[in-house]
Order: structure tokens, then C-alpha cells, then sequence
């Protein structure tokens, strides 16, 4: 069994009782207190330097906390949901342990890491689908589960959702159309820049390159329903190219291919016409998915040759046809849409490879 949840989604608990200490901090929250502090301690334009990284959320809770600091440990929101399986606390991936700092290369954390005062409150990393231990004896009770299943360590929903596509090959792409637009690519090198939110996660030998823009469904999900955008999609001609230029973010803040806290929405004029209106929107995103994508090429990642799609935009035929022309490569629905088939593979392959 394993688990996948948003990346940066974080807590802290007390590693004695396990109880959380303070409010969660989800995935797309910013921390700008924190980031001059960890802009000093991290290199130039590291993973690490975005507000909304996992590293800017400990080192504001630590900075503004009174909680006794002598036995914390910070937990992402899959290694939470998997230590509620197997009870062991304090275990996290490679993947999303990526942006407290972790460097899945080394398969360590950096000195400049460990050496800060809140380096004791960090998770053990191991990496993703390796079997970490049996269900908890209660849960296999209550739930009727087989003595001998087994939870395995978990990752992003991103990745388990380029996972749950089965692209193995550089080029390969797959773009999460969620709440928001997240972007793997399959590359043979790695490449990270803060400025623009874009950062490697490890998936084996390969490097999975991308990030995650605030743009997408929940911003849809703001003006339409899902009915709306079925009926609307339909009258939509994607062979022509809306002339609207929109920037649809539901608040302030962007995240990539530009990390931009102060970045406004854009979402008018809004036409008459709800069709035109939503064309111009579904145009626009994958206008920033564009941007992303040429974003990675220039840096020097495996150019794009293929996007699959995933999340509950990738229903949307339309959108797919009006991607597909401004992406210029062919673009799909992936074979598997939900994440979470990515991370049951994840499973299967850990205990695959350990039995
Ligand atoms: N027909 C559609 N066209 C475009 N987007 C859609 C359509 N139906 C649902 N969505 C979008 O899919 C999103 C939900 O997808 P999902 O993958 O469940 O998101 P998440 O797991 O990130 O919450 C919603 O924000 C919604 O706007
Ligand atoms: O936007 C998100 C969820 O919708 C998360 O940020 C998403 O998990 C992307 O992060 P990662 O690239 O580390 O998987």
C-alpha cells in the first residue's frame, strides 16, 4: 500500500505524543518571512528558495512559534497519512522531501541543512515505494486487511501521476491539469532555478523536471461548474486561437514558469459570450503550460515530444486539441488519469522488487 499527497504540504507534530503542533501549511502557501533567512543559508537559487517551499514553512514556524522546540519532527502530507498506517513517525521519500531541502542525489541532506538548529525536527528520507513496515494491527482489523500487507514510502501527487501514465522515456510529459497545472518532464538532466519554480525530483537513473503553477481547474472551478464546462467545451472550436489573454490565478501569486508572490489574476474583459469566455481561459492556460515547457527546454532539459494528461481537466477533448496546437507535439489523455493508480504501481513495485 502507498500513498501520494501534494507536495509542500506540511506539518509539525510532537515526535514524543505525535500530536500536530499548529495548523498545517498546504502546498501552495507562501512563507515570505522566512524566505531571506533561507535564501542566507541555501545556494543560489536552490529549491529550497520559494516562499511556498517546505523549508519556508519550518523555518516560519520555528521563527514564530513559543513550542517547547526539544521534540518536533516535520511530516509532508503523505508521510502523515502513511505513519496513520504504519506507525512509525518520522519517515518520509526522496520526492517529497525534495523542498525542505533534501538532495536526492547525495541521498542526503546538505551540510548547510543539518547544521541549522531545527535540522533535529527533519525526516528520515528513504526513497519512494519501499516497504516500510506492516498495517497497524487495528487497522487491519477494522478494515479487514491481510496480515501481511505492507505500507510502502509514498510520493508527490505529480509524480504518481506521471507514474500512473507508464511514460518511460525522455521527452515523455506528463501535465496534471488539477486544481492546478503541475508539469513533469522525463529528462536525462537535472536543472533547478528558484526564480522560476522550476526544480528536479529523482525517478531512478532519470530526472522527472517541471513545477507547479497556481493556474488551473480551481480557477475554472471559481466561474463554471463541471456541467457548465462539459456543456460550454462543446461549442468551443479549437482549431481557432482565442484572441483573450487572461492569467487565471484564483489570488495573488505564481509559482511557475514564473515564481511571482505579487502576481495578480487576469481574468478580463469578460466577454458576452461564456463560451468565448471559457475558450479564452482554456487558451491562456495552456498558453503558461507553453511558456513552461519552452521554459525547460531552455534550460537545458530533454526538449518535450509528447504530454500526457492527467487530473480532471484531461476529460476535456477540447481543451486537449486546443493544447496540442499551442504545445505544438501531440498531446493525450493519459492511459491513467487518477494519481493514485501511479502510487498503488508505486507499491507494486516496491514489493516487487523486495520480495
Ligand atoms: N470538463 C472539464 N474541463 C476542464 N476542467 C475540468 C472539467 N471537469 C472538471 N475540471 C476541473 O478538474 C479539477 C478537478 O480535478 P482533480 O484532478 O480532481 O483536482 P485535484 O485532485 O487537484 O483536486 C477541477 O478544478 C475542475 O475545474
Ligand atoms: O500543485 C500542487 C498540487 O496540486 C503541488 O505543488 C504538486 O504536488 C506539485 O509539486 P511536485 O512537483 O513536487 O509534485
Amino acid at each position: 500500500m502507498s500513498v501520494d499527497g501534494t507536495s509542500a504540504t506540511t506539518m509539525i507534530l510532537d515526535s514524543k505524543s505525535g500530536e500536530t503542533l499548529g495548523r498545517p501549511f498546504l502546498y501552495n502557501e507562501s512563507c515570505p518571512d522566512a524566505l531571506p533567512i533561507v535564501k542566507s543559508i541555501a545556494p543560489e537559487n536552490h529549491t529550497v528558495c520559494l516562499g511556498s517551499s517546505t523549508l519556508c514553512k519550518l523555518v516560519s514556524w520555528w521563527n514564530s512559534s513559543d513550542t517547547d522546540k526539544g521534540s518536533v519532527v516535520l511530516m509532508h502530507q503523505a508521510d502523515w497519512l502513511l505513519w496513520l498506517l504504519h506507525g512509525k513517525l518520522g519517515i518520509s521519500d526522496y520526492n517529497n522531501a525534495l523542498k525542505v531541502g533534501y538532495d536526492p542525489e547525495l541521498e542526503s541532506y546538505p551540510s548547510w541543512l543539518l547544521s541549522q538548529p531545527y535540522s533535529n525536527a527533519l525526516p528520515s528520507v528513504i526513497a519512494p515505494g519501499k516497504p516500510i513496515g506492516h498495517l497497524k494491527e487495528d487497522i487491519t482489523q477494522k478494515h479487514g486487511f491481510s496480515n501481511d500487507c505492507v505500507v510502502c514510502t509514498g510520493t508527490t501527487d505529480s509524480i504518481a501521476a506521471f507514474l500512473a501514465a507508464r511514460a518511460t522515456q525522455p521527452g515523455k510529459a506528463v501535465t496534471s491539469l488539477g486544481s492546478t497545472l503541475a508539469i513533469k518532464l522525463l529528462s536525462t538532466r537535472r536543472i533547478e532555478d528558484a526564480r522560476y519554480g522550476v526544480y528536479s525530483h529523482r525517478l531512478d537513473d532519470k530526472w522527472l523536471v517541471g513545477g507547479a503553477s497556481n493556474t488551473g481547474g480551481a480557477v475554472l472551478r471559481q466561474i463554471f461548474t463541471d456541467e457548465q464546462l462539459e456543456k460550454l467545451s462543446k461549442q468551443i472550436d479549437p482549431s481557432e486561437a482565442s484572441p483573450l489573454d487572461y492569467y487565471p490565478l484564483q489570488t495573488a501569486g505564481e509559482r511557475f514558469p514564473v515564481a511571482d508572490p505579487n502576481m495578480m489574476p487576469r481574468l478580463l474583459p469578460r466577454p458576452e459570450s461564456d463560451v468565448q469566455y471559457l475558450h479564452g481561459i482554456l487558451e491562456s492556460i495552456a498558453r503558461i503550460e507553453g511558456k513552461a515547457y519552452s521554459l525547460l527546454k531552455g534550460m537545458g532539459a530533454t526538449p518535450v515530444e509528447e504530454v500526457f494528461t492527467a487530473g480532471g481537466g484531461s476529460k476535456n477533448e477540447k481543451w486537449i486539441k486546443i493544447r496540442e496546437r499551442v504545445l505544438g507535439v501531440p498531446v493525450s489523455r493519459a492511459i491513467q488519469t487518477e494519481a493514485a493508480y501511479g502510487a498503488a504501481l508505486l507499491a507494486l513495485k516496491g514489493m516487487e522488487g523486495n520480495i
